[in-house]
């Protein structure tokens, strides 16, 4: 027999449906719903535990047979189906209560059980557990893509999606998008107040559509506190690999049962979104930017997306890697903290660790990190060598930064990016502060434009303070997600809010089979470790492409091939996603 402690909640004795000849003392703490059934035929009692952090809702029945006074409530609940895997699997349990001969009294104990699950399912606080309200209704706006992916968005949300909404008591309402830019439209003239969000059913296009409706609408910032969440029904769907890589949650097998998980979970974290500028336009952009082999590979393989659906990419890097292409141009960036090339950090000697600089924006959230870890690895010769000819600027195919920045291999990695050294000047506290300030005046200020203050505009020269790169490149990608599909881990470093864009560049001078291997390796992120990446932590980035051949796409859209720039605005949007 229970005692009740300081740590209970609840406690009571119902019985155990289908069987009702097992009596169960069930209790209510915090963390978990246990619960300890007596088999009356054979006296055998068995212990179980269900943890809120497994739990998304709960839900009260009646027998259909008027005449029976029995309540029933159901906890619906996705337990991890062994401990040495991420996958989540359905438990239904089903309490009976006939303890009071009239249905309503029964009734009203099996309400009061279910809003004190519900409230913890959602890690609401609970304060008296006798008389506990339901959570606040929960209402969103389903945004159904039926041609993403390989055009079966609609039936994944019947299917799948649906039936956990219904569990974790949502409210909806489904509009099946019609035409592309349908869902930019509706942001538009969406009423905010009417939902508690927006959930897209689709690939990263139609988030992409949502976010950009909801940041050209006069009353952006309140727009912005629109909660957005999204549930796989692309191809890429690299938003909700990146999400569930986040939570810990799978983003393969059981995808989507994991993301609509995520999702009813309630949690809602801060996102950072970029403004991106290119020829005549400025978009908002949660992913990427890229250019190159990879904007190539997504743009080429959507002719294979109603067939192949995800597998396009495979095909597609496969195809492209055998006649593979080169792009001139020029790429700067704002780093985060002193840039070092990856070559001058791996010449000489191995840097065991390094140290990025903590950069911090300040937004509601408080304020974030940015840290990175250099690795210690050894560099082909033919990646360093060179003569540079203007300070702050790198020519790929000739530059000797080593001696450029006038130390030797004996020097400490941070001596080296001292600022008299003439290394590329960093961003400075004071900067950092400067940024905070234009950014919430703006944020203040009702109808102004979403400022950009760290870019000038596309036409005129960058700050001295930038790093500019010359050459040929293979790819240049600027992400701020850790994935740009389930088996591209990108940027391994990325956080959703952590207020940074990760550069990564590849030059040419990579063999076919290095790139090869370099795509396998960017499966579990081990891609950053080749010498022939370079993975910066940036602030703000420009892409300047010498010819208009090739692809530029934003987080996955087709832009036109020009001169492109981007600065991150920390913790804009509204995620559902848990940390
Ligand atoms: N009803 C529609 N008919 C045609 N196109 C649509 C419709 N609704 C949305 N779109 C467009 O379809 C494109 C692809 O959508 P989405 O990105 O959601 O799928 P995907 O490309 O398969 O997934 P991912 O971007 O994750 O690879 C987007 O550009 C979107 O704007």
């Amino acid at each position: 027999m229970w005692k009740k402690n300081s740590e209970t909640l609840l406690q009571d004795n119902f019985f155990l449906f289908p069987t009702k000849t097992h009596t169960c003392q069930v209790k209510l703490s915090r963390q978990a719903l246990s619960y300890e059934c007596t088999d009356e035929k054979n006296g055998k009692v068995d212990s179980h535990e269900v943890k809120f952090s497994d739990i998304i809702g709960c839900m009260c029945k009646k027998e259909a047979d008027d005449r029976v006074p029995s309540v029933y409530f159901t906890v619906f609940s996705y337990p991890f189906r062994n401990k040495n895997n991420n996958l989540r699997e359905k438990k239904e349990i089903t309490f009976g209560i006939n303890r009071c001969v009239r249905y309503d009294e029964n009734l009203k104990i099996a309400i009061n059980w279910r809003n004190v699950i519900m409230r913890l399912a959602r890690g609401l606080p609970v304060t008296d557990a006798e008389s506990c309200d339901l959570p606040e209704l929960v209402k969103l706006l389903v945004l159904v893509n039926p041609h993403s992916g390989s055009g079966k968005a609609m039936e994944v949300f019947e299917n799948d999606v649906k039936v956990m909404l219904k569990e974790a008591d949502v409210q909806y309402k489904v509009i099946k998008t019609e035409y592309a830019g349908h869902a930019t439209e509706l942001m538009k003239t969406l009423r905010l107040s009417e939902w508690y969000g927006v959930l897209i059913v689709s690939g990263d296009g139609l988030l992409f559509e949502v976010v950009n409706g909801l940041m050209n609408r006069n009353d952006w910032i309140e727009a912005m506190e629109t909660n957005l969440g999204i549930v796989p029904g692309g191809s890429g769907n690299a938003l909700c690999c990146s999400i569930n890589y986040a939570a810990g949650e799978s983003f393969r097998k059981d995808f989507v049962l994991h993301s609509t998980f995520v999702l009813v979970k309630h949690k809602v974290l801060p996102m950072d979104l970029v403004v991106v500028e290119t020829k005549g336009s400025r978009l908002y952009s949660f992913l990427s930017v890229t250019w190159g082999i990879i904007s190539d590979i997504d743009y080429e393989s959507e002719k294979y997306r109603n067939l192949l659906g995800g597998a396009r990419f495979t095909v597609g890097a496969i195809k492209r890697i055998a006649s593979l292409r080169h792009y001139k141009g020029r790429v700067s960036f704002l780093p985060v903290t002193k840039y070092i090339p990856k070559c001058q950090r791996l010449k000489g000697r191995a840097f065991s660790v390094g140290q990025l600089r903590s950069f911090t924006l300040t937004h509601s959230e408080g304020r974030r990190y940015a840290n990175s870890q250099i690795g210690s690895l050894s560099m082909p010769e033919s990646m360093c060598n060179g003569n540079s000819s203007e300070p702050g600027r790198v020519n790929s195919e000739n530059n000797d930064v080593f001696h450029e920045c006038g130390v030797n291999s004996n020097d400490s990695i941070l001596s080296i990016n001292d600022a008299e050294s003439g290394c590329y000047p960093a961003f400075s506290d004071d900067d950092d502060d400067e940024i905070v300030r234009e950014i919430m005046t703006a944020v203040k200020q009702p109808d102004s434009p979403v400022p950009s203050p760290l870019l000038p505009a596309l036409n005129e020269p960058l700050p001295d303070s930038w790093v500019v790169l010359e050459g040929e490149f293979v790819t240049v990608c600027a992400v701020y997600q850790t994935h740009l599909g389930d088996d591209l881990l990108a940027s391994p470093q990325s956080r959703i809010n952590d207020g940074v864009i990760h550069l990564m560049v590849v030059r040419k001078g990579i063999s076919k089979n290095n790139l090869l291997k370099l795509f396998l390796e960017f499966e579990n992120g081990s891609h950053v470790d080749s010498p022939y990446v370079e993975l910066v932590p940036v602030l703000a980035f420009r892409i300047e492409p010498e010819s208009s051949k090739g692809n530029i796409m934003v987080d996955g859209e087709q832009v036109p091939v020009a001169p492109i720039q981007g600065q991150v605005l920390p913790g804009l949007a509204k995620i559902m996603a848990i940390k």
